[in-house]
């Protein structure tokens, strides 16, 4: 196994780069014509440099014959752009406390530049990438999320315009596919009434890999993978241990609906679910097409 470290600036010679390109061989076989389905989280987009790795990387996996399809948040955007019009981010269960005010904000935000910024990364690279929200193509069909109380679980806790997926209509993204583009898509459904709800976007990534029968979904974070108590990092979960690692608070926050829509995703065909650490340079390459694993994998 090659150790390649986490640093953008480490060296390494010629053979051990031979190496790791015949080692993405198999992977490519693999993973032709396969749909990868990417999580990129809001924490792992801050910095610019980065940013432009991940842009590169999925025009090289387009280019090698995989289909990636990018489902993008962008909590730590929205934050900043509550907080300049003196909005609190609350949150309950990883979920944001969304009021009308807050949705208009998240639609500006996800739908916006968060949303552009990775287009025209990925457009600069060569590779041709479309943005959409989960309203065009009525795609995304949502309902609202009640969020159960923690201290008294048969009561539901109303947190506005936060949605659930009510159902997918995976065609738009199909097309994009057939015809070479990357979609990349933001976590906003409509409602009954066309009403936008605001959707975790891990919540969105795995509902989307499970329609599209995609062979991976990764979901790029900002911390090695799943930790346990003491920090060490878990290299793979099964669902029993999960359960535990829910019941001991183990999991809490951001990590919650990224487990749950994971552990789904796996039970409902996703034959693998990879959380990554989105701040290792070339993470995309180093996951789908070496020997290197570098997360945790739910299974
Ligand atoms: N057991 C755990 N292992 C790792 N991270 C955890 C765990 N429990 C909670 N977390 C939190 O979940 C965060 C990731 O979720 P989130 O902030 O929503 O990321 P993203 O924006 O990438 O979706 C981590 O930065 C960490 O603070
Ligand atoms: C309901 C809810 O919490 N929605 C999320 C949507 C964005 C998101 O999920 O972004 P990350 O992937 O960067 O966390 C939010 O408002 O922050």
């Amino acid at each position: 196994m090659i150790n390649i470290s986490n640093n953008a600036n480490y060296k390494i010679s010629s053979d051990v780069k031979a190496t790791v390109l015949s080692e993405a061989l198999p992977y490519i076989r693999k993973f032709h014509g396969k749909t990868i389905v990417i999580k990129y989280g809001g924490n792992a987009m801050t910095d610019y440099h980065l940013q432009r790795t991940v842009a590169h990387d999925l025009v090289l996996l387009k280019l090698v014959g995989l289909n990636p399809v990018v489902i993008h948040g962008g909590g730590p955007q929205i934050d900043a752009a509550l907080n300049k019009v003196g909005k609190k981010s609350i949150f309950v269960q990883g979920m944001r406390i969304t009021d009308s005010e807050t949705m208009e904000i998240v639609e500006w935000v996800l739908g916006g530049q968060v949303q552009q910024d990775i287009v025209m990364m990925i457009n600069e690279f060569g590779g041709k990438a479309v943005g959409l929200t989960g309203k065009d193509g009525a795609m995304i069909k949502a309902k609202k999320k009640l969020i159960p109380d923690i201290n008294n679980p048969s009561e539901l806790i109303d947190i506005g315009f936060v949605g659930e997926v009510h159902s997918i209509d995976p065609s738009i993204i199909i097309a994009l596919q057939d015809d070479q583009f990357i979609p990349v898509i933001s976590s906003i459904g409509y409602g009954e009434d066309n009403e936008a709800y605001n959707i975790n976007a891990d919540i969105v990534a795995g509902k989307i890999a499970e329609i599209l029968k995609a062979e991976k979904l990764v979901m790029m974070t900002n911390i090695p993978g799943v930790l346990d108590k003491k920090g060490q990092l878990l290299r793979s979960l099964s669902s029993q241990t999960i359960d535990k690692l829910f019941a001991d608070g183990t999991i809490s926050g951001g990590m919650i609906p990224k487990i749950s829509s994971s552990l789904e995703a796996t039970r409902n065909g996703v034959n693998s679910v990879h959380i990554i650490d989105g701040r290792v340079p070339h993470c995309l390459l180093l996951e789908l097409l070496t020997d290197q694993g570098v997360g945790t994998m739910i299974y």
